[in-house]
């Protein structure tokens, strides 16, 4: 069995995974981590990592990008593989993932879904084809009103594939609300609405003269993303140090 412990254990995503993993014969949830008490959980709960004296194979990180680098600093200490699956990670803190994966394995996926994960391929095909074409590039993303950050960490991966297939020409506009000018060629558009209980939309609009080519993909409940997760988790158990992702377990 595939020991893990399960970071922000309490929150939406740690009981969704809690539950898959309980009718799971590969893996199983030893402790969990959490800042937040009340709730009964079939494991032993530490308020931090640092804390937790239960052997596991693989850490599953579903928090808040507060709580971030301390659980990097633990997983190296502990020599603890860690799927990082917290969004609106700053760009230290992106710099310091990358340094935690030289010392052990680390998977950081914003979108552990099997859809988008093979949207971002699609997209540095479609990008390929339709940008040196003069096609302008908007991506609009929707979620729940209980999310923190904006905009999601999966519409930055989106414009990140694209622009990593287009020789990062790309920078990204947030807000147009303080500018009185045409959009530029090399802007991607990114906007985020948030409202009731939408689990997660994605559009990636490619707009060119007289077409518009449009990929959508829509999340219809968070079990996609824990599945991924899960997957991800049993992969990365036993790993190497190093940086890996959903590409990796997916095998795109
Ligand atoms: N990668 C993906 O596929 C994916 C999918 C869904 C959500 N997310 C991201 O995962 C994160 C959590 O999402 P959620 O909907 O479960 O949020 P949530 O607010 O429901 O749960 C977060 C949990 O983390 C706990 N927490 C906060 N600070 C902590 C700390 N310092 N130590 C331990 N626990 C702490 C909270 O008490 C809470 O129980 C967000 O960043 C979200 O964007 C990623
Ligand atoms: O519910 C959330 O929060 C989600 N966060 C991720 C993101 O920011 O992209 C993935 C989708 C759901």
């Amino acid at each position: 069995m595939v020991k893990a412990i399960m970071h922000g254990c309490n929150g939406k995503m740690g009981q969704v995974i809690s539950g898959l993993v309980k009718e799971d014969d590969v893996i199983e949830i030893v402790a969990g981590i959490d800042k937040f008490t009340g709730i009964e959980n079939p494991y032993p709960v530490f308020t931090s990592l640092a804390e937790c004296d239960v052997q596991a194979d693989v850490v599953i990180d579903f928090s808040n990008a507060a709580a971030v680098d301390e659980l990097l600093d633990v997983c190296v200490e502990k020599t603890l593989p860690v799927v990082l699956c917290t969004t609106g990670l700053s760009e230290e803190q992106l710099a310091k993932v990358k340094e935690a994966g030289e010392k052990v394995a680390v998977l950081r996926s914003a979108n552990m879904s099997l859809g988008v994960n093979l949207l971002m391929k699609l997209l540095k095909d479609a990008a390929k084809v339709l940008a040196p074409a003069g096609f302008d590039i908007e991506i609009v993303e929707k979620h729940h009103n209980q999310k923190i950050d904006a905009p999601s960490g999966t519409a930055i991966a989106l414009a990140d594939s694209i622009n990593e297939a287009m020789a990062d020409q790309y920078v990204y506009n947030y807000d147009r609300s303080h500018e009185r000018k045409k959009r530029e060629k090399n802007e991607i558009g990114i906007v985020a609405v948030r409202g009731g209980t939408i689990v997660g939309q994605h559009d990636v609009i490619f707009a060119g003269a007289d077409e518009v080519i449009e990929f959508h993909h829509t999340a219809y409940s968070k079990a996609i993303f824990g599945k991924g997760a899960v997957e991800a988790a049993k992969f990365l158990a036993g790993k190497p140090a190093g940086m890996y992702d959903m590409s990796d377990v997916i095998g795109l």
